[in-house]
Parts: structure tokens; C-alpha cells; sequence
């Protein structure tokens, strides 16, 4: 049978196949697991807090961009929300203020982790490579890429649940970023999936979703093996030299436009 005369999946069948992605989700990566158990050094968690903040700060860009895209008024009225949760909107601080308070508790000072020092090229390049997608793509295949937020109030969930025994050097308020996260990922989820499963009806279009959503996948581990290769194995960029030749100390680029 020829690719065009395949059968759709179902509706439900086609959402249970988006879901099963979820067995790659980052929840798995060794990083992550460490994490959990509570393996991680606090060098460990700083650099995954300082990294993971560059994703915080983009976020809102890369819906922005799917805003742009989008010709439905009522559509925008939904999505525009997620911008005002991660930059605050009137008395509510919002996402990216919570992730600098999670900074502070875990030892990061404001300046610095708003200098993006300590971002690492690879983590910058697979952010990036998201908003970019978010730039081009239309927006039904832009929001399909978000829906790796299906995965996320587990593992939001289990950092409420382990850090404060596992992490006690951890100011405990730093954590309200997971909370507030919660409840926001599964309303970003209900209008994600809503969108992704109206808009891709053939079956080509269903794999496409697929591929749409291991794109986020491979983003998302790939930033912590980027992180992996800096904090665990003390390989990051450049660890074979100490200093620019100039003998400057080595400062990764902090993005170019
Ligand atoms: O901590 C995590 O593991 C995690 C993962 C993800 C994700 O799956 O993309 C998001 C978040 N957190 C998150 O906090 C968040 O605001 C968020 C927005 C999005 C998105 O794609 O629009 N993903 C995620």
C-alpha cells in the first residue's frame, strides 16, 4: 500500500502513540536520575540550574514566535498565556523570577545567572534550535513540539517530593517553581494535545507529529548530555586549555543575533 492510502490512526490510538513517547522522556537521562536519588553534588545541581535558565528565558520567545504565526484570534488568547506565566503579569512574579529565586537557593546569585555565563554552547544550541523551529514551522506544529509537557508534572512532582530530604542545603522556597508548575503544564497540555490532534488527521501527518515531538525529545536530552560531558566528566568546552589566546580566561559566546 501506497504511503497516501494508509489508514489514519484513531484519535485515541494517535494520542496513546504521542504519549508512549514519553518512555524517552529526559525523566530517564542519567542526570536526571542522579538527581532523584539524590547523587548529585552541589556543583552538579548549580550547573543544571544555571543551564536549565536559558531554557526558562526562551520559552516565552518561542511562543511569542508561535503567536506570530497564528491567524486564530481565540487561539492566541489561549497560548498568550503561557507568555504571562513565565514573565509575570500584574501582581504574579511568574516563571523566570521563580527559576532566579531557585538560583539563589541553590547558591547562584542573580548577576551571574543572568549573565548566562555559565551556559553551555551545547545547551544554547539545542535551546535555540527549539525557538528556531517555533520560527518556521507553522503554529499547530510549533505547539505539537510542546507536548513533551505531558511528561513534565511527574517529574516536577518528584522534585517536590525528593529534593527537600535528598538536597537539605536547598532553601526550601526555591521550589515553587515545580508547584507552580503543576497545574500550568496540564492546562498547557489540554490545548496542545487539543491543537496537535485536530490538526494532524492523515496518518503522514500523525507521523509527522511524531517526529515533531522526538525533535523535543532529542532538545531535551541533548542539553544534558551537554551538561553530562561539563559537570560529570569535566570535559566542558575547552577543558584542554586554560586560557583565549590572548591569555584571557575561555568565556563561551552568550549568543549571537
Ligand atoms: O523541568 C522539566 O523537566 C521541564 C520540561 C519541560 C518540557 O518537557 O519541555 C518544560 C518545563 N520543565 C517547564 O517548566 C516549562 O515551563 C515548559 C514549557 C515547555 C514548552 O515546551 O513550551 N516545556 C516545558
Amino acid at each position: 500500500m501506497s504511503d497516501n492510502n494508509r489508514q489514519p490512526w484513531s484519535r485515541e490510538e494517535f494520542e496513546q502513540r504521542l504519549r508512549a513517547k514519553g518512555s524517552l522522556y529526559h525523566i530517564h537521562h542519567p542526570y536526571h536520575v542522579a538527581m532523584h536519588k539524590g547523587e548529585c553534588t552541589p556543583e552538579q545541581i548549580r550547573g543544571w540550574v544555571a543551564n536549565r535558565f536559558y531554557y526558562q528565558i526562551m520559552i516565552p520567545v518561542k511562543d511569542a514566535n508561535i503567536l506570530a504565526n497564528c491567524r486564530d484570534r481565540e487561539e492566541r488568547r489561549l497560548w498568550v498565556q503561557r507568555i504571562l506565566d513565565h514573565d509575570g503579569y500584574g501582581g504574579a512574579q511568574g516563571g523566570i523570577e521563580a527559576w532566579l529565586c531557585l538560583g539563589e537557593a541553590v547558591g547562584i546569585d542573580r548577576d551571574t545567572m543572568m549573565s548566562q555565563e555559565l551556559v553551555l554552547p551545547g545547551v544554547r544550541f539545542a535551546v535555540d534550535a527549539y525557538v528556531n523551529f517555533a520560527r518556521r514551522a507553522n503554529w499547530e506544529q510549533a505547539a505539537c513540539s510542546s507536548l513533551t509537557e505531558m511528561f513534565a508534572p511527574e517529574i516536577h512532582q518528584s522534585r517536590l517530593d525528593t529534593w527537600p530530604s535528598n538536597y537539605p542545603w536547598i532553601n526550601q522556597d526555591g521550589l515553587k517553581y515545580f508547584r507552580g508548575r503543576l497545574s500550568e503544564a496540564r492546562r498547557d497540555v489540554q490545548h496542545g494535545l487539543q491543537v496537535t490532534l485536530d490538526h494532524f488527521v492523515t496518518r503522514a501527518q500523525q507521523e509527522q507529529a511524531l517526529d515533531i515531538l522526538q525533535f523535543k525529545l532529542d532538545i531535551l536530552w541533548t542539553m544534558l548530555d551537554a551538561m553530562t560531558m561539563a559537570y560529570y566528566l569535566d570535559r566542558a568546552p575547552y577543558h584542554t586549555v586554560e586560557a583565549d589566546g590572548m591569555g584571557n580566561p575561555i568565556r563561551y559566546h552568550k549568543g549571537v543575533y
